[in-house]
């Protein structure tokens, strides 16, 4: 078993993370094969064994658009529904958000983006019409008592446009908050931020939006996930989104890889006497578990180094 080593201080961190965990949505969406539904489910059920608080299980976009979550309602009727745990799904419109609630959802995340192009690309309309359409969505969930999450994609840079304002993360952030959404996910989407950007998008969004109701979503392109989340616990952030073995990337962003890997940001917390109520020997072997399947390496570094000892 692993045992990281403690720090001693690190200035003001959180007493607790929550983690987020998207592997069996973001982490399996980009696959080229499709993943059979047993597979999916036997993950999510792995990683409520280990104990992750929250599973984004799947998402009800269109099939044409995103094959491999073609087996939504399968996916999100078969997993076993731990108490105390959370499954909720991605709905980008009314069409997805009805499919979701008829399969069981009890909490969607709607998305969308700080660039015009990410976000033609990923829903096929504008930033403003995008507020539409997740407006339709946030209407039907609260009539529906239904708890609603927002992402904000390229939140520190995009793959069409290049640099992102702050201040425009700041904009779509406030508007996805005061339409509803009680956290907003800021997304790296291609992992091409660092620490000082992470620090200067933040300060804008902070101005915007109380941090409780923030979490960050890295991917690890560049090697910055974990230093980029470091950054947002320093600023007091306290819910991270990661996915089991470092899989994922979104098929409308190119040049995307793998998120943050959950067993290594488990690792970082634990050392730092941060409390996640995630047992890392069992998120270990879910990671296993799934990079077999797809007969994968992990990209986990703490999967690799655990697989030396
Ligand atoms: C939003 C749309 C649907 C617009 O797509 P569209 O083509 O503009 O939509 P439409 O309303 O014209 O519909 C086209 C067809 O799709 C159907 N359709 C329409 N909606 C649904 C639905 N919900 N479920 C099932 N089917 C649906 C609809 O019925 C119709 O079928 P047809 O008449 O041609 O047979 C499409 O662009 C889409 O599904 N995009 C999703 C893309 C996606 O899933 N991207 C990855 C997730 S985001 C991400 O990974 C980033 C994140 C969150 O992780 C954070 C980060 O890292 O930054």
């Amino acid at each position: 078993m692993l045992c990281p080593v403690s720090t001693s201080s690190m200035g003001m961190l959180p007493k607790q993370v929550k983690i987020v965990e998207v592997g069996p949505r973001d982490g399996l969406q980009n696959e080229k094969n499709v993943v059979p539904t047993s597979v999916k489910i036997k993950l999510i059920d792995m990683l409520s064994e280990a104990g992750l608080p929250v599973i984004e299980a799947t998402s009800f976009v269109s099939p044409k658009w995103v094959p491999q979550m073609a087996d939504h309602t399968e996916v999100l009727k078969g997993i076993q529904k731990f108490p105390g745990i959370n499954y909720p799904v991605l709905t980008p419109n009314l069409k997805g958000f009805e499919a979701a609630v008829a399969a069981g959802a009890k909490e969607v995340s709607v998305f969308g983006a700080a660039s015009e192009l990410f976000s033609k690309k990923n829903i096929n309309c504008s930033i403003e019409e995008s507020f539409q359409r997740m407006g339709g969505v946030l209407e039907a969930a609260r009539a529906a008592g239904i708890p609603v999450r927002g992402y904000v994609s390229c939140v520190l840079g995009c793959p069409y446009e290049g640099k992102i304002s702050p201040a425009k993360v700041a904009e779509v952030s406030k508007k996805l908050y005061s339409m509803g959404c009680y956290e907003i996910s800021l997304g790296d989407t291609i992992g091409v931020g660092t620490p000082g950007l992470m620090k200067d998008m933040l300060s804008a969004v902070m101005h915007e939006v109380p941090v409780a109701a923030l979490a960050v979503h890295c991917h690890d392109t560049y090697g910055q996930a974990l230093a980029n989340t470091l950054m947002a616990l320093q600023m007091g952030v306290s819910v991270v989104d990661a996915s089991v073995a470092g899989l994922g990337g979104c098929p409308y962003a190119q040049g995307a890889s793998g998120n943050l890997a959950t067993e290594d940001l488990v690792y970082m917390l634990s050392g730092l006497g941060i409390h996640t109520g995630v047992n890392l020997q069992k998120l270990l072997e879910a990671g296993d578990f799934i990079c077999q399947v797809l007969n994968r390496k992990t990209s986990s570094k703490v999967a690799q180094a655990s697989c030396r000892l």
